[in-house]
């Protein structure tokens, strides 16, 4: 396995680009770890596949290079990458038992035949599929054709990297739990550097140590889930990860305290940001709380999710979305703080530093 520098990478699909709004990807410059397992998470549009595809060797980036190892492969073709990739649809030989599926990336390499037994045996009971081994592909449905090309991606050990884009797509829904926490022993086991394209954050989450969040062409952070969930470099993050997203508040600063409308709240520490820039509190509605004291809302409206309350409210005629224990009852005066330390403050979007 190999680290995966990406150095500068830049990518147009247009021939002459000029505004940065040309560009795919906008700037990449970041360096996945040897044995790391990452899902690349965004919305659609956001410039996943374009990176995947770069790694891949599908595409060439119009600037940067990209070094597996360290060895720059920037202008290699796929097949001379030493990569594994599973795609979001089965790529299966249809004439091949399930068995000789597995047993191909082997026995293209020359593996000797004990190797091959042994390893497509294990990589059968990781996909579940022991019982279909001599059974033709032809016969399977997608989602077990989609089982078989996983296997295929994880059968070498060789490789620098295996590259999985959206994988579970057509995968029953309780099929994937399972599969997922499969690719995640896997990993544990034999140290593999995983990249994962996914726009389900649970999917992100679930599998990967770093979650690689994109937006707009740009990564915006990279980090594990507490990371992303308690401090989001970027306001799309808080909205992004979380489930309901962060409240993100227009705010004016003053030293350490920031001020909307009338209502003036303290931070952990003054906060210093540049003249002009457009200044922001994030706050995620599960630190903030509903109570008899501190400053008033109007709330909207309740929904019941079954283990809290989502309370959608304003605050300053700015909304705030607060989550509410499930046996806590709505004050007939509703106020709200804000845990201090669940405070995080942006200029122009971006995190800037509070801690004391
Ligand atoms: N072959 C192409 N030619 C021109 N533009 C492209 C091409 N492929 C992608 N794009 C554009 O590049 C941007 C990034 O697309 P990309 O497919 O990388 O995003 P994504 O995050 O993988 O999205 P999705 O989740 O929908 O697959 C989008 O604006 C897309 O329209």
């Amino acid at each position: 396995m190999a680290r995966i520098d990406l150095d500068h990478i830049r990518h147009a699909y247009t021939a002459t680009p000029q505004a940065p709004s040309d560009y795919a990807l906008k700037e990449v410059n970041h360096v996945f770890e040897d044995g790391g397992a990452y899902a690349l998470l965004g919305p659609s549009g956001c410039g996943k596949t374009t990176l995947l595809n770069i790694i891949s060797g599908l595409l060439t980036p119009s600037h940067g290079r990209i070094l597996l190892g360290d060895k720059d492969v920037t202008r290699l073709r796929t097949e001379d990458r030493n990569i594994a990739q599973v795609f979001q649809f089965p790529v299966v030989y249809d004439t091949m038992t399930v068995f000789d599926n597995l047993a191909f990336p082997l026995r293209n390499r020359h593996v000797a035949e004990a190797e091959v037994k042994r390893k497509v045996e294990e990589i059968l009971d990781v996909i579940d599929l022991r019982a279909m081994a001599n059974r033709r592909a032809q016969g399977l449905t997608a989602d077990l054709k989609q089982k078989v090309s996983l296997g295929r991606g994880l059968v070498r050990s060789d490789v620098s990297a295996i590259l999985f884009d959206e994988p579970l797509t057509v995968i029953d829904p309780h099929m994937k739990w399972q599969l997922r926490s499969q690719l995640k022993l896997l990993h544990r086991q034999f140290g593999y550097t995983m990249v994962y394209v996914t726009h389900d954050q649970t999917e992100a989450l679930t599998f990967a140590d770093k979650v690689v969040v994109m937006y707009d062409g740009e990564i915006v952070q990279i980090g594990t889930p507490a990371e992303l969930f308690d401090r989001p470099s970027h306001t799309f993050v808080g909205y992004f990860i979380g489930s309901p997203g962060m409240n993100v508040l227009p705010v004016k600063l003053n030293g350490a305290t920031a001020t909307i409308g009338d209502l003036q709240i303290a931070l952990p520490a003054a906060a210093t940001v540049s003249a002009g820039a457009k200044t922001e509190l994030g706050i995620r509605p599960e630190f903030v709380r509903l109570s008899a004291e501190g400053m008033p809302v109007t709330i909207t409206k309740v929904e019941d999710v079954g283990r809290h309350k989502v309370a959608r409210s304003t605050l300053a005629g700015q909304p705030l979305t607060i989550v509410v224990p499930e046996d806590d009852e709505i004050p007939s005066d509703p106020r709200v703080t804000f845990a201090p330390e669940a405070i995080n403050i942006y200029a122009d979007s971006w995190r800037v530093k509070t801690e004391a």
